[in-house]
């Protein structure tokens, strides 16, 4: 028995493009990212990796990734769970901020440790920030509880809970789940599949739109370990350009 889990990264996003820190911030995908999408879609077809729900974000470059890819592959009528534990790692008050000055102003290290370590958050967001959620209706349930900055830890702490209830049971039915999130919420679920340590999954990025796919055993832990991307060529250039962001 083994079951069919696809991770799928947003495709890029409008600030993908301009190189800034999003985290919550909702913003949409470029031309090139909706392009990416429907390439997703096609790799499922093409894979016979059909699937038969799909779980997504709040975000709508997670969304309209999943209904793009969904479109290409003709599977726009499987149901649809929404779940903010899905969503971008909040970057604090990071968020709206270009990657390359803030690797200017504060050094590599502390850049890195901000964008990489597992358990340092950036600082807070302010409620008067431009790019803060207070108020977002999407968010209102949470009260309290909404994130105002989040490590890799607290997306690992609030997404594994989620995915142990919700998505194994789905998997457990036998349905081929796809999962349309984002870098950094995906980083935390790889590293749970796979078993990466705290210091090891630092080095560890996806790259947008291209379908990686878990074959997990009885025991949900991958039968294929680390997964397997439906597009290997254009992942291993993709992963390199993630890692080089900041860099000048
Ligand atoms: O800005 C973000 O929200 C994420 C994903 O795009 O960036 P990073 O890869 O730097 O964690």
């Amino acid at each position: 028995m083994s079951y069919d889990l696809i991770l799928l990264r947003h495709g890029q996003s409008d600030w993908n493009e301009k190189n800034l820190f999003t985290g919550w911030v909702d913003v949409p995908l470029t031309e090139a990212g909706r392009a990416e999408a429907a390439r997703g879609g096609e790799l499922l077809a093409e894979h016979n990796l059909l699937p038969d729900v799909v779980y997504t974000s709040l975000l709508q470059r997670a969304i309209t990734t999943a209904h793009l890819s969904l479109e290409t592959a003709d599977r726009l009528w499987i149901p649809v769970k929404r779940d903010w534990r899905l969503n971008e790692r909040h970057y604090g008050a990071l968020q709206g901020k270009d990657k390359a000055e803030v690797r200017d102003q504060y050094g590599e290290e502390q850049f890195m440790l901000w964008r990489r370590s597992y358990d340092t958050p950036p600082p807070e967001i302010d409620d008067n920030d431009p790019h803060s959620q207070t108020g977002d209706p999407r968010y209102m349930d949470l009260g309290d509880a909404a994130p105002k900055t989040e490590c890799l830890k607290d997306v690992v702490e609030r997404f594994i809970p989620y995915y142990e209830s919700e998505v194994i049971g789905d998997l457990k039915a036998g349905k081929t789940v796809l999962l349309a999130a984002h870098g950094n919420s995906l980083r935390a679920l790889v590293k749970y599949l796979d078993g990466i340590s705290d210091e090891d999954i630092a080095g560890l990025n996806i790259p947008t739109g291209i379908p990686l796919h878990y074959k997990l055993g009885e025991d949900f832990t991958p039968l294929n370990p680390g997964g397997t991307y439906l597009d290997p060529e254009a992942a291993k250039d993709a992963i390199q350009a993630v890692a080089n962001q900041g860099k000048k």
